[in-house]
This record gives structure tokens, sequence and C-alpha cells, in this order.
């Protein structure tokens, strides 16, 4: 007989029948909906990026741990457990999510007008308007404050020039929340993206999240009334709170990717016969699953520990970080060790492995890379930045 890692680690006793309800509910929506496809859209680097969010919308997973507006309002241990399942199912289907709901909407929800959230927030929760998140600039990465991108002040409206690379779900966008320096500092403006000047040219020829829209935002003369501006948000401290959200949510999506992996691991190793017996018979193999197994219920409850202390009001972005740098980390090494178990078979799209790998190379780079992740760590442990030289 053999056991789930997660059982192993009774995952389940640590979670409400509401929490599973929804994981179930997320679970079979992939397994039915998205799965049977996920080859396809990776190896065409096509999404129905349209279609699928009229989906989440109407399972209620846009924006779903915000309250009012259409938003469903679950605990944040509930929107982890679900980024969890569509990341199991593909890292592109949970950033197609994310940055709807964590950084989108979540942006608009917490430093929007009154009347920029009735105008956005119910049409995003459905999926009818989808939105992006405009921060990261061709030179400046790791490193948002140097920003190029601004707006200028024309009699009582706004002119915004620059441009703003890797933007996931740019070119099918309704509405762009894009960041942009000004002599006020860093503000965040709500970007209806059929105002003339705006463009979002699409990123090709990656080898990772491929079933994801990836755009560069193009902003020549983009003249904006005073109120697209958000209100709330000043300074760079707005675009990383929103950042911060999305990063929760990652630490329980990379595992569901780690958690595929092992799975397919598990099956294919109890099948495959090498040198006449099964290859899960073996001691190296058995190594292998079970540091895997270990590191990821690991990971597991130090999401649950985060999630609890986020629905406690308590978590702090220095321990979104430790759930970042390790989940992402481990998540990305058990996808390589679980490509050796497969072997030739791993390198190629029939088992999700190989695709989870170059996946999780994208989750590494993104909201905030391993090194930045460190480096705060370090920040809270010494009381020493060292993000110059
Ligand atoms: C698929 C994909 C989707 C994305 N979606 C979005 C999005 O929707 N919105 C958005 O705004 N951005 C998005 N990004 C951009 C992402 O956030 C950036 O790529 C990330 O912040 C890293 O920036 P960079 O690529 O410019 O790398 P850089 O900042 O140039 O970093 C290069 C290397 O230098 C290291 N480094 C940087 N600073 C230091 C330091 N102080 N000390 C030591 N090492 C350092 C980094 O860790 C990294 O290893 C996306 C990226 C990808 C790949």
């Amino acid at each position: 007989m053999s056991e789930h890692p997660f059982t192993l680690f009774a995952i389940d006793s640590l979670l409400s029948e509401e929490e599973r309800a929804i994981r179930d509910t997320v679970r079979r929506f992939c397994a039915d909906r998205i799965r049977p496809h996920l080859a396809d859209w990776f190896e065409t680097a096509r999404l129905p990026a349209r279609e699928l969010a009229r989906e989440l919308g109407g399972l209620g997973l846009l924006g779903m741990h915000l309250e009012g507006y259409g938003c469903a309002g679950t605990s944040a241990t509930a929107y982890g457990l679900a980024c969890m399942e569509l990341e199991a199912a593909d890292s592109g289907l949970r950033s197609l999510v994310s940055v709807q709901g964590s950084l989108a909407m979540f942006a608009i929800h917490h430093f929007g007008s009154e009347q920029q959230k009735q105008e956005w927030l119910p049409r995003m929760a459905s999926g009818e308007a989808i939105g992006c998140f405009g921060l990261t600039e061709p030179d400046f990465g790791s490193n948002p404050a140097g920003m190029r991108t601004r707006a200028k002040r024309d009699g009582s409206d706004w002119v915004l020039d620059g441009s703003k690379m890797w933007i996931t779900n740019g070119s099918i966008a309704d509405v762009a929340v894009v960041w942009v320096r000004t002599d006020e500092g860093i503000r965040g403006f709500v970007v209806p993206t059929d105002t003339p000047g705006f463009s979002a040219p699409e990123i090709h020829r990656k080898l990772s999240l491929r079933a994801s829209v990836t755009s560069e935002l193009v902003l020549a003369g983009v003249r904006l009334p005073e109120s697209a501006m958000l209100p709330g948000a000043k300074g760079l401290s707005g675009p990383l709170a929103c950042l911060n959200e999305a990063r929760f949510g990652i630490v329980f999506g990379a595992l569901g990717a780690a958690r595929d992996c092992l799975e397919s691991a598990l099956a294919y190793t109890a099948d495959r016969e090498v040198f006449d017996k099964p290859l899960a018979g073996y001691q190296i193999t058995q190594t292998k699953l079970a540091d895997m197994a270990l590191e990821l219920g690991k990971g597991a409850l130090l999401a649950l520990h985060l999630g609890r202390l986020k629905d406690a009001g308590q978590l702090r972005a220095e321990q979104v970080s430790l759930g970042k740098l390790n989940n992402v980390r481990e998540a990305l090494a058990i996808a390589r060790e679980c490509r050796t178990l497969l072997g030739a078979n791993g390198i190629t799209l029939e088992y999700p492995v190989i695709r989870h790998a170059n996946n999780l190379e994208s989750v590494l780079t993104y909201e905030g890379t391993s090194e930045v992740h460190q480096l705060v760590i370090g920040n809270a442990l010494t009381g020493q930045a060292a993000f110059r030289g």
C-alpha cells in the first residue's frame, strides 16, 4: 500500500471543512476543465484566457479573499489552498488568478477611490474584465525604485510616458494598474487599455510559463484624468503591498506544482521496471522520494502557518519572504529531481514534470527573486540592508 505525502503529514487535519471543500472544488475544476488541455496550451503558447477568466470568476476564484464588490471574501488560507490546486495544474493558470486578484484587484480594492472600485471590481471578480499590473521595466526589476516611466500634470490631466516589461496578462487586459514616477513620488494609475497611446505587445519565444500571456506595456502620451490615480497609494509601499499579497499565494502555489511532480514520479516509479524490478523498489529511488516528500510536507506546514498568521492579521512581509524563498526553491528542486526519475520520458509534455520545472524558473524570478528574498531575510536577521553594493 502506498501513501500520499500529504496524508503522511496529516495535512488535512489542519484544514477546516470549508477549506477542504474549496480545495476539492478547485481540484475538480482543474481535473475536468484544465488538465486535458495543458500540454497543448503550453506547446502552442496559447491560452483561452478570456474564457477561463469567466469560468474562474464563476467559481469565485478572482479576488477571492477580498471583501465586497462581488468578491467571495474567503480566508487567506482558503485562497492559498486554491492557488495550490491551480498551480498543481500549471503555474500559468495560477499566475492569471494571482495577477487578477492579488495584484490588479487588490491594488484597486486597497488603494482605489470608491468610483474606481465600483467601476472595476465587480467586473474583474466575475472575470468579465481582466487586469494586469505594471511595475517592472526593461531596466528595473528587482529595484523598481529606479523606474523611468513618468506621469506629468497637464492642466487637470496626467500624461504617462514610458514602458513596462514582463507584464502578465498585459495583451489581454481591459485595465492596467501602472506604477509611475511623478513629482510627488511613485504613484499608481488605473489605465483602461483602450486609452489612446496605450499598447501591449506580447512577448514571444518564452520557454517558461508558456500557458500564460506576458507582455510589454507601452505608454506613449497616455492622457488620463485625475480620477485615474489611485488616491491611497503614495510611494513604493503601494506596489510592494500588492506584491506581498501575490507572493502569499505563491507560497502555496509552488507546492502545488511540486506535489503534481511528486505524484507523477510516485506513479511512474511504481510502474517502471529497471533491471527486472520496479524503480520504486530501489534504495536510491526511495531516498529521493523520501527527501522530496519531506520538503513538500515541510513547505505545506510553513504555508499553512503563514496562512493562519495572515488570517489573524499578523503576517509580516519578511515572513512572506521566508515562505516564497523556501517553497519556490524547494518546489523547483523537487521538479528537477522528479525529472531524473522519469528518465527520458521526463523531458516530454506527456508528463507534467518538465513543464512544471520550466514554469518554476519564472516563479523563482518573479515576485522578488530568491536572492532578493534572501536579502530581505538577511536584513531581518542582521538589521543591515545589503541590497546595495
Ligand atoms: C513570466 C514573468 C511574468 C512576470 N509578470 C510580471 C507582472 O505581471 N508585473 C510586473 O511588474 N513584473 C512581472 N515580472 C517581472 C519580475 O517581477 C522581474 O523579472 C523580477 O522582479 C526580476 O527583475 P529582472 O528580471 O529585471 O532581474 P534583475 O533585477 O535584473 O535581477 C537579475 C539577477 O540579479 C539579482 N539581483 C538583483 N538585485 C540584487 C542585489 N541587490 N544583490 C544581489 N543580487 C541581486 C537577481 O536576484 C537576479 O538573480 C514577470 C516576470 C516573468 C519572468
